[in-house]
């Protein structure tokens, strides 16, 4: 189990030799010069031997195929928090987060919430030992991961099960006590802990607590003393330990002590100013275990998982669930802008078409009003949904202006899309972006940005109109319908062709190039029920009061859509 021998293990572990693409090559080249050697001069014998070879490089093409198919795998065996901040639900997300299969063996239910827990009931031994067997005997398990053991009999069985299917590491973090300061397990596991368990780790992960208790009650103050305990516990039989310095004492950073039996590293990372670490010591041994399972030494997955866990407590300090002193965190940095985008109920809405305002650089410039100012009026005038357009912008300029928008949009449950710059989109979480038929792709755009986002494309034909569907589009913006000077070389294509787009187009479609108030009503009245409003840049934004112009032309769209509804 020593993680040195986990490259040389690697390819005959458990999947046998077909598991090896490198094996399987060699094996193919082995057998097939055998068997040429013994039927060169007979006919008969090389169609067997072509038979013979041509089975043999299916078997090899598949056996490679299903290597490159094998997902990373780790098994938690830990116990299960409700408030689902540490325990098992923490492994589960730091496994997700870090993009690896994450199995599970419950130890003990624990009821628990950000004040503490308030009760454990630990699951038999027996019953332990079934989902061992459950998930070992049929699963490729490549590092288990074990957090809550609270009985001596788990331990055992845990260390059973472990020598009758080996994997290629353990991961052990001790835990004994919350950072509530509730009991987790019963002293009597030490004794399992120092002579079964821990000679088998490949890394053993205490918290300074824990190190204590491992080193009878000797008390850890300062990184120097996490020195030496990490000294002391690896003479305990893990290959290496890792001290976690959440809880020291008066230090600016968070330092943890890797000792690998010949060096020791510090890991540094900025302290995060929040109260949401707990399940910070489950979510480290997750992901240095998930790290390992994708193949990566034991250093890189130690820093690999210090940098997530920094990174995630970062972007979650301000997040508040419960009403505890200690709150979980967010594994998938997700979580913050939930309450602020959920004022649109929908993801999207294609009533939100009906006024749609795309913002023009040159022209604010022209009338000397900023972005912000430009956004507000269009909102308060009546658009129903706004395009940032920044053709010409820095990537910083437009980031901070998109940001400056999306507050404002935010404040009015309008939706901001992003024009053309995924990357912007995603670095404000902006509600959209709208592409171009030269632009990135639809199916990246929608690959890149998830299921939640809107994605809008230009079209001029029936046949983009039917791609965009394909592709995960939510909208079509359709134009231009009349000349415009806002877009060069743009083609025209009429109300005909927009109507030809509207039929074709299984999406909602938004008219665009020319609109005024004095062409507007003829777009709306095209008799086309996926039409659902007019898209507008210069009778907005290049007039000198953008509140005045939206209301007129919001009234206007407002009264067609009404009049084709009746
Ligand atoms: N406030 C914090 N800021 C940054 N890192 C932290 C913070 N609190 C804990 N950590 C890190 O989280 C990991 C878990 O540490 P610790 O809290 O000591 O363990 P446990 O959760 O087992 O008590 C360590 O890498 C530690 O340095
Ligand atoms: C089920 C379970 N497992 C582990 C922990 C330790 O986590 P922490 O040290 O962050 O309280 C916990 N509180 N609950
Ligand atoms: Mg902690």
């Amino acid at each position: 189990m020593a993680y040195a021998q986990l490259f040389s293990c690697h390819f005959y572990c458990q999947d046998s030799w077909l598991s090896s693409p490198v094996l399987v090559a060699s094996e193919v080249f082995r057998q097939s010069r055998g068997s040429s050697f013994l039927s060169w001069n007979s006919n008969t014998k090389k169609n067997h031997r072509r038979i013979f070879m041509n089975m043999q490089a299916d078997r090899a093409s598949k056996a490679i195929h299903a290597s490159e198919l094998k997902i990373p795998h780790v098994l938690t065996v830990a116990g299960s928090d409700s408030g689902a901040g540490a325990g098992i639900q923490a492994d589960l997300k730091a496994c997700a987060a870090r993009r690896v299969y994450c199995s599970t063996v419950i130890t003990a239910v624990t009821a628990q919430n950000t004040a503490g827990v308030q009760g454990v009931d630990v699951v038999s031994e027996e019953f332990v030992a079934e989902q061992l067997q459950s998930v070992l005997s049929d699963m490729h398990v490549d590092v288990v991961k074990t957090g809550m053991l609270p009985s001596p009999g788990i331990v055992k069985v845990l260390c059973q099960s472990l020598r009758k299917f080996p994997v290629r590491a353990l991961v052990v973090d001790p835990v004994m006590v919350s950072t509530s300061g509730d009991m987790l397990a019963s002293p009597s596991v030490l004794a399992g802990f120092r002579e079964e368990l821990l000679p088998m780790a490949d890394i053993l992960t205490p918290n300074i607590k824990e190190a204590s208790v491992l080193l009878g009650g000797v008390p850890l103050q300062s990184v120097s003393d996490m020195r030496s305990a990490a000294k002391l516990i690896r003479d305990m039989g893990p290959r290496n330990v890792l001290v976690k310095g959440g809880d020291l004492p008066d230090s600016l950073d968070a330092i943890d002590v890797f000792f690998d039996g010949k060096s020791f590293y510090e890991m540094h990372s900025s302290r995060v100013n929040t109260r949401n670490t707990h399940g910070t010591g489950c979510t480290l041994a997750s992901c240095i275990a998930a790290e390992l399972a994708k193949g990566s030494s034991m250093l890189q997955a130690v820093k690999v998982a210090k940098r997530f866990i920094e990174t995630a407590l970062d972007y979650s300090r301000d997040i508040v669930i419960g009403n505890g002193v200690q709150g979980p965190f967010d594994h998938f940095l997700a979580l913050k802008n939930i309450s602020q985008s959920s004022i649109r109920q929908d993801r999207f809405n294609s009533n939100d078409l009906l006024l749609y305002a795309v913002t023009d650089a040159g022209m604010n410039r022209k009338w000397d009003r900023s972005i912000a100012d430009a956004v507000k009026a269009a909102i308060e005038g009546g658009a129903t949904i706004v395009q940032l357009r920044e053709k010409e912008a820095e990537t910083g300029d437009f980031l901070d202006a998109a940001k400056v928008c999306l507050k404002i949009c935010r404040s009015y449950g309008v939706p901001l899309l992003i024009n053309d710059r995924i990357d912007v989109a995603l670095a404000c979480d902006a509600d959209g972006v709208h592409v171009g038929q030269s632009d990135l792709p639809v199916s990246v755009a929608r690959t890149l940005l998830g299921p939640d986002k809107i994605i809008g494309v230009s079209c001029k034909t029936p046949e983009q109109a039917q791609q965009a569907w394909i592709s995960g589009a939510d909208y079509i913006g359709c134009g231009g319908v009349y000349p415009t000077n806002t877009k060069e070389n743009n083609r025209t294509i009429g109300l005909d062709g927009l109507k030809a787009v509207c039929l074709a187009s299984k999406l909602p479609v938004v008219a665009i190039g020319g609109i005024s108030p004095s062409n507007a009503r003829s777009v709306m009245e095209i008799g086309a029920p996926n039409l659902k409003g007019v898209a507008v840049v210069s009778a907005l934004f290049d007039r000198e009061c953008v509140l005045t112009e939206t209301r007129n032309l919001h009234a206007l769209v407002i009264e067609a859509a009404a009049a084709l509804t009746k």
